[in-house]
Protein backbone atom coordinates (compact mmCIF):
# COMPACT_ATOMS: atom_id res chain seq x y z
CA UNK A 1 0.00 0.00 0.00
CA UNK A 2 0.99 3.46 -1.06
CA UNK A 3 0.18 6.70 0.23
CA UNK A 4 -1.25 9.03 -2.40
CA UNK A 5 -3.33 12.33 -1.60
CA UNK A 6 -5.42 14.03 0.93
CA UNK A 7 -7.83 15.54 -0.71
CA UNK A 8 -9.42 18.83 0.26
CA UNK A 9 -13.56 20.29 -1.45
CA UNK A 10 -12.44 24.29 -1.49
CA UNK A 11 -14.84 27.11 -2.12
CA UNK A 12 -12.49 29.29 -3.76
CA UNK A 13 -10.34 27.99 -6.14
CA UNK A 14 -7.86 31.00 -6.68
CA UNK A 15 -7.93 31.58 -2.99
CA UNK A 16 -6.85 28.44 -2.37
CA UNK A 17 -4.14 28.33 -5.24
CA UNK A 18 -3.04 31.63 -3.42
CA UNK A 19 -2.69 29.63 0.06
CA UNK A 20 -1.41 26.23 -0.38
CA UNK A 21 0.85 27.53 -3.67
CA UNK A 22 1.82 31.34 -3.36
CA UNK A 23 1.96 31.15 0.85
CA UNK A 24 2.73 27.52 1.84
CA UNK A 25 4.90 27.10 -0.48
CA UNK A 26 3.48 23.32 -2.19
CA UNK A 27 3.71 23.02 -6.07
CA UNK A 28 1.30 22.73 -8.59
CA UNK A 29 1.61 18.88 -10.22
CA UNK A 30 -1.70 18.81 -12.10
CA UNK A 31 -4.74 20.20 -13.02
CA UNK A 32 -7.82 18.96 -14.07
CA UNK A 33 -10.83 20.21 -15.32
CA UNK A 34 -14.35 17.82 -15.79
CA UNK A 35 -16.66 19.21 -17.81
CA UNK A 36 -19.37 16.37 -17.09
CA UNK A 37 -18.84 16.47 -13.03
CA UNK A 38 -18.46 20.18 -13.25
CA UNK A 39 -14.98 20.59 -11.15
CA UNK A 40 -11.68 21.45 -10.98
CA UNK A 41 -9.12 18.63 -9.36
CA UNK A 42 -5.67 20.51 -8.73
CA UNK A 43 -2.81 18.65 -6.74
CA UNK A 44 -0.06 19.72 -4.99
CA UNK A 45 2.73 18.39 -3.64
CA UNK A 46 6.22 19.86 -1.51
CA UNK A 47 9.25 20.68 -3.85
CA UNK A 48 10.73 17.08 -4.33
CA UNK A 49 7.78 15.69 -2.55
CA UNK A 50 5.51 14.18 -5.19
CA UNK A 51 4.48 11.49 -3.68
CA UNK A 52 2.59 12.90 -0.88
CA UNK A 53 -0.01 15.45 -2.29
CA UNK A 54 -2.81 17.19 -1.50
CA UNK A 55 -5.86 17.47 -3.51
CA UNK A 56 -7.95 20.14 -3.85
CA UNK A 57 -11.75 19.74 -4.98
CA UNK A 58 -13.33 22.89 -6.76
CA UNK A 59 -17.04 22.19 -7.87
CA UNK A 60 -18.46 24.40 -9.73
CA UNK A 61 -21.64 25.01 -8.18
CA UNK A 62 -21.55 26.35 -4.81
CA UNK A 63 -21.90 24.16 -1.82
CA UNK A 64 -21.37 24.54 1.36
CA UNK A 65 -19.36 22.47 3.33
CA UNK A 66 -19.57 21.68 6.78
CA UNK A 67 -16.41 19.94 8.24
CA UNK A 68 -16.76 17.78 11.38
CA UNK A 69 -14.40 17.92 14.20
CA UNK A 70 -13.18 14.07 12.92
CA UNK A 71 -10.95 15.82 10.36
CA UNK A 72 -7.86 17.21 12.29
CA UNK A 73 -4.68 18.72 9.92
CA UNK A 74 -2.27 18.17 7.22
CA UNK A 75 0.96 18.11 8.78
CA UNK A 76 4.44 19.29 7.05
CA UNK A 77 7.69 19.54 8.40
CA UNK A 78 9.44 23.01 7.20
CA UNK A 79 13.32 23.63 7.39
CA UNK A 80 12.66 26.98 9.11
CA UNK A 81 9.34 27.40 11.13
CA UNK A 82 9.90 31.25 11.81
CA UNK A 83 10.64 31.43 8.34
CA UNK A 84 8.23 29.50 6.94
CA UNK A 85 5.37 31.38 8.90
CA UNK A 86 6.90 35.09 8.23
CA UNK A 87 6.24 34.30 4.85
CA UNK A 88 2.54 33.15 5.68
CA UNK A 89 1.96 36.42 7.42
CA UNK A 90 2.95 38.03 4.42
CA UNK A 91 1.12 36.63 2.23
CA UNK A 92 -1.68 37.70 4.82
CA UNK A 93 -2.31 34.18 6.77
CA UNK A 94 -2.81 34.42 10.11
CA UNK A 95 -0.65 31.84 12.73
CA UNK A 96 -3.49 30.86 14.97
CA UNK A 97 -1.01 29.16 16.66
CA UNK A 98 2.73 30.67 16.26
CA UNK A 99 5.92 29.01 17.02
CA UNK A 100 6.61 30.05 20.37
CA UNK A 101 8.24 26.75 20.74
CA UNK A 102 10.62 26.75 17.71
CA UNK A 103 9.01 23.73 16.96
CA UNK A 104 5.21 23.58 16.12
CA UNK A 105 2.55 26.20 14.53
CA UNK A 106 -0.99 25.72 13.27
CA UNK A 107 -2.22 27.99 10.63
CA UNK A 108 -5.67 27.51 8.97
CA UNK A 109 -6.61 27.43 4.68
CA UNK A 110 -9.24 29.90 3.50
CA UNK A 111 -11.79 27.00 4.66
CA UNK A 112 -10.60 26.91 7.54
CA UNK A 113 -8.67 23.68 6.92
CA UNK A 114 -6.08 23.17 10.09
CA UNK A 115 -2.13 22.80 8.74
CA UNK A 116 0.14 22.38 10.90
CA UNK A 117 3.54 22.89 10.80
CA UNK A 118 6.69 21.20 12.33
CA UNK A 119 10.15 21.78 12.44
CA UNK A 120 12.18 19.56 10.80
CA UNK A 121 15.00 18.32 13.22
CA UNK A 122 15.58 20.43 16.89
CA UNK A 123 13.76 23.23 17.91
CA UNK A 124 14.61 26.46 17.27
CA UNK A 125 15.87 28.81 19.32
CA UNK A 126 12.87 31.02 20.65
CA UNK A 127 12.80 34.12 19.30
CA UNK A 128 10.73 37.58 18.83
CA UNK A 129 8.29 38.01 17.71
CA UNK A 130 6.97 34.53 18.20
CA UNK A 131 7.61 33.53 21.39
CA UNK A 132 5.30 36.64 22.73
CA UNK A 133 2.63 36.20 19.85
CA UNK A 134 -0.36 35.01 21.16
CA UNK A 135 -2.79 32.03 19.64
CA UNK A 136 -5.26 33.27 17.50
CA UNK A 137 -8.90 30.88 18.52
CA UNK A 138 -8.35 27.48 17.94
CA UNK A 139 -6.98 25.32 15.64
C1 LIG B 1 -8.74 11.10 -9.12
C2 LIG B 1 -8.97 10.84 -7.64
O1 LIG B 1 -7.89 11.37 -6.91
C3 LIG B 1 -10.20 11.48 -7.09
O2 LIG B 1 -10.22 11.78 -5.90
S1 LIG B 1 -11.59 11.67 -8.08
C4 LIG B 1 -12.84 11.17 -6.86
C5 LIG B 1 -14.17 11.76 -7.16
N1 LIG B 1 -14.11 13.21 -7.07
C6 LIG B 1 -15.11 13.93 -7.55
O3 LIG B 1 -16.08 13.45 -8.13
C7 LIG B 1 -14.97 15.43 -7.31
C8 LIG B 1 -16.28 16.18 -7.43
C9 LIG B 1 -17.36 15.72 -6.45
N2 LIG B 1 -18.52 16.55 -6.61
C10 LIG B 1 -16.86 15.84 -5.01
O4 LIG B 1 -17.03 16.92 -4.41
O5 LIG B 1 -16.26 14.87 -4.52
C11 LIG B 1 -15.15 11.22 -6.14
O6 LIG B 1 -15.54 10.07 -6.24
N3 LIG B 1 -15.48 12.02 -5.11
C12 LIG B 1 -16.36 11.53 -4.04
C13 LIG B 1 -15.63 11.63 -2.72
O7 LIG B 1 -16.26 11.35 -1.71
O8 LIG B 1 -14.45 12.00 -2.74
NI1 LIG C 1 -8.57 11.57 -4.76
Amino acid sequence: MKYLHTMVRVTDLDASLRFYRDALGLEVLRRTEHEAGRFTLVYLAAPGQPEAQVELTYNWDPEVYTGGRNFGHIAFAVDDIYATCQRLMDHGVQVVRPPRDGRMAFVRSPDQISIELLQAGPALAPAEPWVSMPNVGSW
